[in-house]
């Protein structure tokens, strides 16, 4: 019997992916998500990890199952979900992120009044996950050509949600593609809403509140409930790579 199970990542692509997080400001980065509920890191992948990451698209055997968005009504353009083990540059990304953001999503929470509170390490929330029927891999790669776009959403698979997800831009804006922005609406209780675009070179991520966040008031915190999409791509393609915490039922 294998004490390693094809969701978990190796524990030497999750200490690579490490080292390249390390040197961020991960405080500025907690004061960006608590003010605007996105941050950018810039320049986690290298233009040729992109180009790599984002020629996996036609290749079936790393994908479970492929969505065009106009049949489903979620915009126009095309994504596949990639399948377990994942690719060991995205497997190790996604549990290197997760100490960097389990603490806050925490605070969240406690702000928000959620009961849940995320394990130190992203295998536990896995299996946590798993036990409860949430099983599917959800990392997934975006591919957009002209006029495609992607409506406002909310990355939900089941009961069991993480509060952040990123998403890693692997074309270069201005030269493989124009238009297409990543934006994000914030809507308020009582109040029309707010929509935030966030640019992006080849390569950045942006960490982006999935569903809630919480925000300061004058009588404690409350939730907003966040959504993202991207504009309209003018010219061009683009791919985007998506990693969420949660797996789907
Ligand atoms: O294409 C994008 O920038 C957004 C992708 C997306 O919706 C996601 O990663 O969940
Ligand atoms: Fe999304």
């Amino acid at each position: 019997m294998s004490a390693r199970v094809d969701f978990i990542p190796a524990a030497a692509d999750v200490a690579r992916a490490g080292t390249r997080l390390a040197d961020h400001d991960w405080a500025a980065f907690a004061a960006a998500m608590d003010g605007h509920g996105a941050a950018v890191l810039p320049g986690v992948l290298s233009a040729q990890e992109c180009r790599a990451l984002a020629a996996l698209y036609p290749h079936e055997a790393h994908f479970r199952s492929h969505i065009r968005m106009a049949r489903h009504g979620f915009g126009r353009g095309e994504y596949r979900y990639f399948r377990y083990p994942l690719p060991d540059l995205l497997g190790g990304l996604r549990s290197a992120f997760w100490p960097h953001l389990a603490g806050l999503a925490n605070d969240w929470n406690a702000r928000m009044g959620l009961a849940r509170r995320y394990p130190d390490q992203h295998a536990d929330f896995l299996r946590q996950c798993h036990d409860a029927g949430q099983t599917r891999p959800t990392p997934l790669l975006l591919q957009y050509g002209p006029g495609d776009y992607n409506c406002l959403h909310q990355d939900l698979y089941g009961d069991l949600v993480f509060p952040m997800q990123v998403a890693i831009l692997l074309s270069e804006p201005g030269r493989d593609f124009t238009g297409g922005e990543f934006v994000l609406t914030e809507q308020r209780p009582r109040m029309q809403s707010r929509v935030e675009v966030v640019p992006l070179c080849q390569g950045d991520a942006v960490v982006f509140a999935v569903h809630n966040r919480p925000v300061s008031g004058s009588r404690g915190s409350y939730r907003v409930t966040m959504r993202h999409g991207v504009s309209r791509i003018r010219e061009g393609q683009r791919h985007v790579a998506g990693i969420i915490f949660h797996d789907a039922a």
